[in-house]
Formats: C-alpha cells, structure tokens, sequence
C-alpha cells in the first residue's frame, strides 16, 4: 500500500534516514524542533533556510555530535541513531564532510585518497600495508569520479580550493559511507567549479544518499533535486525549488530578504 504523503514509514527498504519529530534545546533556545524528515536511498535532498535555522544541527543530531532531547533517529532499517557515539555513527556509513577542506596538502592527491582508503583499518595496519590491485583500482575510480586523475601526482596543498573539496568529498567516499552529510560545498568556489560540483553531487547520488545544506540557490538549482526548508528548527516547505520558491512563507523568512 502506498504511503499516505507525510507519514514517512521508517521501516520501508527504501527509507535510509528517517527523522521524526526531533527536539534540541540550548539553554532553552529551541535549535531543532519537532523536526521530521526522511530520506531515501540514492536520494540527493538539498537543505536549505535563514541562518540559525537548525541546519547544522541537524547534521549534528545524525552523526552523533549532539543528543536530540526527543524524537526518533534511525538509520536503515534498525539502526537507532540515538544510542550511538560518533565513531559508532561513522561506521554504519554516515560521512560527513565539513564546510573548511582538510586534505593533508604536503600529500599527493592519490596519497591522500589511499590515506582515506587504508584509514579504515586502522593507524597500525595502515601504515604496514601494501596496496592491493583491487585498492589500486578504487582509487583510479575515485580520481575520475572527482575530476582529479591529471592531478594525481600533484601536492594536494597546490589545488585550487574547488578541487581541494572534491579530493575531500573524495576521501570521504574512500571510507564506503552510505550516506554523505556535505555542508555547503558550493562556497567560496568559482562559477565552474560550482556546476562541477553539481555534478559530482549528482554522480555520487547515483549510488549513494546525499543531505547537502547549501545557501548558494544557482547551485541548488542544478542539483536539480527535492529541497527542504527548515526554519526555527522545522521544515517549512518541501518539494521542487520551484514549488518551494513560491510558498510564501518560504520568501518571507529566507528567499525573499
Ligand atoms: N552548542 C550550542 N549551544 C548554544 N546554542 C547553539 C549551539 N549550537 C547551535 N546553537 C544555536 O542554535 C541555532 C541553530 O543553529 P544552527 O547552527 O544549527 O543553524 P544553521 O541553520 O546551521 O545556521 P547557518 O546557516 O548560520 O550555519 C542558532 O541560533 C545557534 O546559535
């Protein structure tokens, strides 16, 4: 039986995030609340809304960083975020990649992706092991994934700060998360290496589950996917950016001002 639309079933196979009526309080200042949504697998969602939204701590709340006070937090199918620590969340498959890149820039680009690739061992394996064809071959795919295999050689420490995201983004997908968090890719970045980005994005989504909060709204056109607005802590509006361009509430507390 189909869904009835805003009653989001956590325990659909095709859910991959699903978040109900989550509540964060600092000091009393409500910084999420009674926030709900849900995301499937492969889908992108783009985050958007005024600032101190809730945006951040939104990703947050998934990746362990903050303890919601109440609502539900679950991950697949039986995986209640709730009771996990961070390094517990980042095992499941939840990457999250932060606004600032830090890539290690004395590093070459594909130093940096078998760094990424061998950090999921451990330091002690990591640094005794040899590279396998097989992880060879990972990160001939990750350096044409990211538009980066002519730099492969290069210091990572020389790229521009476009491609300094895309070997982070990179780096992320070395560690085989499911479902990538990425906070505002887009700033600071040319106008190319924006549609780039995009791109990138779109390609990443085919195979995995992307949450992007983004303020930069060219950008979040050619991502070309499902918006969510949040404000004060809730969402305001979902759907196209077109359909979410045209609610007014969504003008008057963000696109409009
Ligand atoms: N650790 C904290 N302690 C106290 N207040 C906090 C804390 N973290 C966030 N807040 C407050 O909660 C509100 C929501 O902040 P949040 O950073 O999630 O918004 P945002 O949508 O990410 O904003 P921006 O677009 O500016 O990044 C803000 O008013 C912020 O000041």
């Amino acid at each position: 039986m189909p869904d009835e639309p805003g009653q989001p079933d956590p325990h659909r196979h095709d859910t991959l995030l699903y978040l109900d009526g989550v509540s964060v309080a600092f000091d009393g200042f409500q910084a999420l609340n009674n926030l709900s949504m849900v995301v499937g697998r492969t889908e992108m969602r783009a985050v958007i809304g005024p600032n101190g939204a809730g945006k951040t701590t939104m990703m947050d709340v998934i990746t362990g960083k903050t303890r919601p006070d109440s609502g539900t937090l679950r991950f697949g199918e039986t995986i209640d975020l709730t009771r996990h620590d961070e390094a517990d969340i980042a095992s499941f498959g939840i990457g999250r990649k932060f606004q600032k890149p830090t890539v290690f820039e004395s590093h070459t680009v594909e130093d940096n992706l078998a760094l990424a690739l061998k950090g999921r061992r451990g330091p002690f394996a990591a640094l005794f092991h040899v590279a396998s064809d097989d992880e060879r071959q990972r990160i001939d795919d990750l350096l044409s994934l990211i538009r980066l295999a002519h730099l492969r050689a290069a210091p990572a420490g020389g790229l521009s700060h476009g491609q300094k995201q895309w070997l982070e983004i990179g780096m992320l997908l070395a560690q085989d998360p499911q479902l990538l968090l990425i906070d505002e890719p887009a700033a600071g970045m040319t106008d190319a290496e924006t549609a780039a980005t995009a791109e990138l994005l779109r390609d990443i989504a085919r195979t995995h589950s992307v949450v992007v909060v983004e303020h930069d709204m060219a950008f979040v056109r050619a991502l070309d996917v499902k918006v969510t607005v949040l404000h004060e802590g809730s969402v305001l509006a979902e759907g196209s950016l077109d359909h979410v361009s045209a609610n007014r509430k969504v003008i008057d507390v963000y696109l409009g001002r």
